[in-house]
């Protein structure tokens, strides 16, 4: 038997003398897929044949060589970061990762400039999500959806229309739902006078965008809120009690994403205050630091509040995990990687946990007890099961995985210029 396989069955036996199924924490793992997103790998550039910056108040700092300036070459560092991380996956799209010989304006993507990730997916066995892009174009300066110009608004209606059959065709190739995410940067630098207009016209375009209804075999619409965007540091029209109200009401799925909020505010306590209204919610799983600046999920309380809130309450099939860092100063796809682990370790970790005695000691107000067991569990060695859940999933155990990033980084991404 292998150092790792000893020191699971020593972790079994820990495990067990507090009620918990090791076997079945790593067989729960499962149906847990994360939706990885593309946007770490070129930091959020795309591939229209446009010049631009990144705009709509999102940055990806730094400068770390290697970025992906193709789609085969976001694939091939996808196909690499997949290789190192265990258990389910899946990949979220943004439109501007379309492929085609000629410029597709936003209005005119359609399925067939997405072919090339569907057989990439059908490669991988996973499934797709998908978003489209309301930043970076020549007509989103100004705002979008919400803009005073009928014309420009109706542009983007059309764009948001036309992503709704790329996700649908994603659903159908790939038997499981696109959760497609709308976002959108509209908002204000400064004092803003007319806050309620531009609201109604989101609300007017929204509703034109998802008239049309899609099987929710295939498709699910989701909306995502924000706090404040940079440049936009005063209005955002799509706010957190925006879309809150906007998801209850036309029964679209809600996106939390962990830096749209006040930086004291935390997503894992949102959780199950909307879920009894939402029957889909979406998380992009982040890390805010004093900011929405998206750096790279770590291994910590907020990430593990988040898993245990989705485990406890048995949230699987309704709460769709997606990440949304960008970190263009380190290695894009140890990013991918150290995120994404972090994710997972964190839910396995929260499959171990003796819930429903923690349950009842809570519901017998027996405090001192709950906490006792909260604290010792932390230290009961969850690792030995992560390692062998990475060894059961063929991907390399511990930080063995860095080995593989600096090989590929060696051989492939420095030949990149
Ligand atoms: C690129 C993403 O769509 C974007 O990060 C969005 O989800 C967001 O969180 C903007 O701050
Ligand atoms: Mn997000």
């Amino acid at each position: 038997m292998s150092t790792i396989e000893n020191a699971y069955q020593i972790a079994k036996a820990r495990f067990a003398e507090i009620g918990v199924d090791t076997d079945a924490a790593i067989f729960a793992m499962a149906k847990l897929p994360i939706s990885v997103h593309c946007w770490q790998g070129d930091d959020v550039a795309g591939f229209e044949m446009q010049e631009g910056e990144l705009t709509g108040g999102i940055q990806a700092t730094g400068n770390y060589p290697g970025k992906a300036r193709t789609a085969d070459e976001l694939r091939s560092d996808l196909d690499k970061a997949f290789s190192l991380i265990p258990g389910p996956k899946r990949l979220n799209l943004h439109a501007s990762y379309l492929e085609s010989e000629q410029k597709v304006d936003r209005n005119e993507v359609k399925p067939e400039h997405f072919a090339n990730w569907v057989n990439w997916a059908k490669q991988h066995q996973i499934g797709l999500d998908f978003n489209p892009t309301y930043f970076s174009h020549p007509l989103s300066n100004e705002g979008t959806l919400t803009h005073v110009n009928p014309e420009i608004r109706q542009f983007w209606i059309e764009h948001g229309k036309a992503c709704r059959k790329v996700s649908e065709y994603f659903g159908k190739e790939l038997g499981t739902p696109s959760v497609m995410n709308i976002w959108l940067p509209d908002g204000m630098k400064d004092i803003t006078v007319d806050k309620f207009s531009p609201r109604q016209h989101l609300v007017e375009s929204l509703d034109q965008i998802i008239h049309e209804k899609i099987d929710p075999k295939y498709h699910i619409d989701a909306v995502e809120s924000k706090l404040f965007g940079i440049g936009l540091e005063s209005y955002t029209a799509g706010s957190n009690e925006f879309y809150l109200a906007y998801a209850t009401s036309r029964k679209t799925a809600l996106c939390l994403d962990a830096g749209h909020f006040h930086p004291t505010e935390v997503i894992s306590d949102k959780i199950s205050a909307v879920m009894p209204f939402v029957e889909h919610l979406l998380l992009h799983v982040s890390r805010p630091v004093r900011w929405d600046s998206d750096h790279v999920v770590l291994f910590d309380d907020e990430t593990q509040n988040i898993a245990s809130e989705i485990i406890r309450n048995k949230l699987f099939d309704r709460v769709h995990i997606g990440l949304d860092f960008f970190d263009a100063s380190i290695n894009r796809i140890a990013a991918w990687v150290i995120g994404t682990r972090n994710m997972k370790k964190c839910l396995l970790k929260a499959l171990l946990e003796p819930t429903e005695k923690l349950k009842k000691y809570e519901h017998d107000r027996d405090f001192t007890s709950r906490l006792a067991l909260l604290e010792e569990q932390k230290s009961l060695p969850w690792q030995a099961v992560w390692d062998q859940y990475c060894l059961l999933n063929e991907v390399p155990v511990g930080s063995r995985w860095l080995d593989e990033v600096r090989q590929y980084e060696k051989t492939v991404l420095t030949k990149r210029s």
